[in-house]
């Protein structure tokens, strides 16, 4: 689904990412892990084509993410709040995002009935304006409209950051629902250890640019981050 190969991103002459290689496959729930400033964002922006690397690609489904279009449309992605459109209220943002992807007004609605749970009466029907949103409801938003369109690929930066706890065991459901339900591949990037390792097959942690632990035994991650992170 994505591949990565000899992908470095350099400032000046600061190395920030680099990836000889890394193969994320269709379906798989991939969690990168590292301290601020590893180069989790950074790798997140480069997937999405915010940033050009300085050598080297990223493919979605064999498609170089800087050279073709063809993958945004089964790409979705929140990584912060300027992903989002400040002056609407969430309902707007939401029927805005319908007339682009051509979903009919029920499937807006059905989808929406997915994050009933984690919206918790806070951000439909509330004529506020999503600048005025808390932090949580803000990200609550831009995870709903990460997944409108039925994408293939979900890329979720810090999603659980912000979250009272009530959201963050909502929010670890529907996501572990829809990698059951409709196979999405998720690249979700956490502080949260104990979430990431729940919901995540597979962890990758990023040390100063670069991969140092491809971690799949479920058993073994949360001891194996531990160890790293306590130093
Ligand atoms: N535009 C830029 N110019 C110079 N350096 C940058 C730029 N953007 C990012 N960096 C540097 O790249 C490195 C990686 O940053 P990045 O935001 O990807 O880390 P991160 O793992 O997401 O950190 P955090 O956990 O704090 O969010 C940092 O040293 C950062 O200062």
């Amino acid at each position: 689904m994505i591949q990565i190969s000899q992908l470095k991103k350099q400032y000046k002459e600061a190395v920030v990412l680099d990836i000889d290689s890394l193969d994320i496959p269709s379906g798989e729930c991939f969690g990168l892990v590292g301290n601020n400033g590893a180069g989790k964002t950074t790798l997140f922006r480069i997937i999405l084509d915010l940033v050009r690397a300085s050598s080297g690609y990223v493919k979605i489904n064999g498609e170089d993410v800087s050279k073709t279009e063809a993958w945004k449309a089964k790409t979705g992605a929140y990584l912060d709040e300027h992903m989002l459109l400040a002056y609407l209220t969430p309902d707007e943002y939401f029927e805005t995002l319908r007339v682009i992807y051509g979903m009919s007004v029920a499937d807006l609605k059905n989808h929406l009935d997915r994050f009933t749970e984690l919206f918790n009466d806070e951000v439909l029907g509330k004529k506020k304006y999503i600048r005025d949103l808390s932090k949580g409801n803000l990200k609550k938003v831009g995870i709903a409209a990460a997944l409108m369109g039925n994408p293939e690929v979900v890329l979720l930066d810090e999603p659980f950051e912000n979250l009272d706890p009530s959201s963050q065991i909502r929010l670890k459901k529907l996501i572990l629902r829809e990698t059951e339900n409709s196979r999405i591949t998720f690249l979700i990037s956490s502080h949260d250890l104990n979430h990431v390792t729940e919901i995540c097959e597979r962890i990758v942690l990023l040390e100063k640019g670069k991969v140092i632990r491809d971690l799949r035994e479920k058993s073994e991650m949360m001891g194996e981050l531990e160890a790293y992170f306590t130093g």
